[in-house]
C-alpha cells in the first residue's frame, strides 16, 4: 500500500500535471481556458454520477485506467515502432482493449480479493452499503471477463500476424502484450498498479512526446514566468480538490483503515482526474490531444 502510494501519488499524479502541460504549451491561451472550464464541469459531472450511481461510477472509474493504459499504449506504439498490422480501426480498438484490460481484468482473474475488498472501499466512499454485485456473483463475473479478455487477446496477436505477418511491429506489439498479462498475472495487483503508471506507462508517453517533439508552440503561449506560475497553481489547485473532495464525501476512507481507506481513496481522485483529461484533453481534441501522433 505504502508502495502504492508513492508510485502514484509521488511519481504518477506530476507526470499527470506534466501531461496537461505538454498539451497545452502549444496552444493559444484562448483554447487553455476553455479547455479548463470543461475539463473542471466534466470532473464535477464525475464526482456527481458517483454520489447518484456509484457502482455504475466506479465501473467507469476503471475503464479509465483501461483506456488510459490501452489507448494511451497505442498512440505509444504509433510513435515508436509502428502499427502497420493493425490496420482496421477494429484491430486498433482490439489493441487497445487488450493493453488497457492487462492492467484492469487481468488482475480480478488473478487477484479477485484484494480487487473486491478494495472495490468495496471505494463505493462506501460514497455511502453506498452492502456488497458489490463483483463480489456477490464473482465466479460468473471471473468467467465472463476470462472468457471476452482471452477470446480479444487470441484475436488481436492473430489478427495482428494475419495483416502484417511476421513483422517487427507485430513482434513489438505480441512481446509488450505479453509481458502485461504476465506482469499483472504475477505481481500482486497493487503493487503492479502503483508501479505500471509511474514507471511504464509516464516513460512511454515521455518517449512519445519527446518522438514527436518538433512542433512550434502557439504565438500567444504563456511566457516562461507565467507557465511556472501556472504549474505552480495547478499543482495547488489539484491538491485543493483532494482536499475538498475528502470533504464533501461522507465516508472518505471507505470504512477501511488509515493506509486501505488512503488507497481507495486516493484511487477514487485518480480516477475522477483521469477521465476528465481523457475525454477534455483527447477525445474532443481529435486533431491533436494528449496523445498526440502527427
Ligand atoms: C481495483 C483495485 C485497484 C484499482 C486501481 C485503479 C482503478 C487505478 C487507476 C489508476 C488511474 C486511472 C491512473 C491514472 O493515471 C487498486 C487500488 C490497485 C487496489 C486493488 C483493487
Amino acid at each position: 500500500m505504502v508502495g502504492y502510494l508513492i508510485g502514484m501519488v509521488a511519481l504518477n499524479l506530476p507526470h499527470g500535471g506534466y501531461e496537461h502541460f505538454a498539451n497545452l504549451r502549444h496552444r493559444r491561451v484562448s483554447f487553455s481556458l476553455r479547455y479548463i472550464v470543461l475539463y473542471l464541469a466534466f470532473l464535477v459531472g464525475f464526482v456527481g454520477f458517483f454520489f447518484v450511481a456509484p457502482v455504475v461510477a466506479l465501473g467507469l472509474a476503471f475503464s479509465t485506467a483501461v483506456i488510459k493504459g490501452g489507448h494511451g499504449g497505442l498512440k505509444v506504439m504509433d510513435a515508436l515502432c509502428g502499427t502497420e498490422h493493425l490496420q482496421s480501426s477494429w484491430q486498433r480498438g482490439l489493441a487497445a482493449f487488450v493493453r488497457g484490460g492487462a492492467v484492469m481484468l487481468v488482475p480480478l482473474l488473478a487477484w479477485p480479493g484484494v480487487y473486491v475488498t478494495f472495490s468495496t472501499y471505494m463505493v462506501h466512499i460514497f455511502g453506498a452499503a452492502g456488497p458489490l454485485p463483483l463480489a456477490t456473483r464473482l465466479a460468473d463475473v471471473q468467467v465472463a471477463v476470462g472468457t471476452v479478455y482471452g477470446l480479444a487477446l487470441v484475436a488481436h496477436l492473430g489478427g495482428g500476424l494475419y495483416a502484417g505477418g511476421l513483422s517487427r511491429a507485430w513482434l513489438t506489439d505480441a512481446a509488450e502484450t505479453t509481458l502485461l498479462v504476465v506482469y499483472f498475472t504475477f505481481v500482486p495487483m497493487m503493487l503492479a498498479v502503483g508501479l505500471y503508471f509511474p514507471l511504464w506507462y509516464t516513460l512511454r508517453q515521455t518517449a512519445r512526446t519527446t518522438a514527436v517533439a518538433s512542433d512550434a508552440p502557439a504565438p500567444d503561449r504563456l511566457s516562461l514566468p507565467l507557465t511556472w506560475a501556472a504549474m505552480v497553481l495547478g499543482a495547488l489547485v489539484t491538491f485543493g480538490l483532494m482536499a475538498g473532495f475528502y470533504v464533501l464525501v461522507p465516508n472518505p476512507l471507505g470504512g477501511a483503515g488509515l493506509l486501505g481507506g488512503a488507497v481507495a481513496f486516493y484511487t477514487i481522485f485518480v480516477c475522477l482526474l483521469a477521465l476528465p483529461h481523457i475525454v477534455v484533453g483527447e477525445w474532443l481534441d481529435p486533431a491533436r490531444g494528449i496523445w498526440y501522433v502527427p
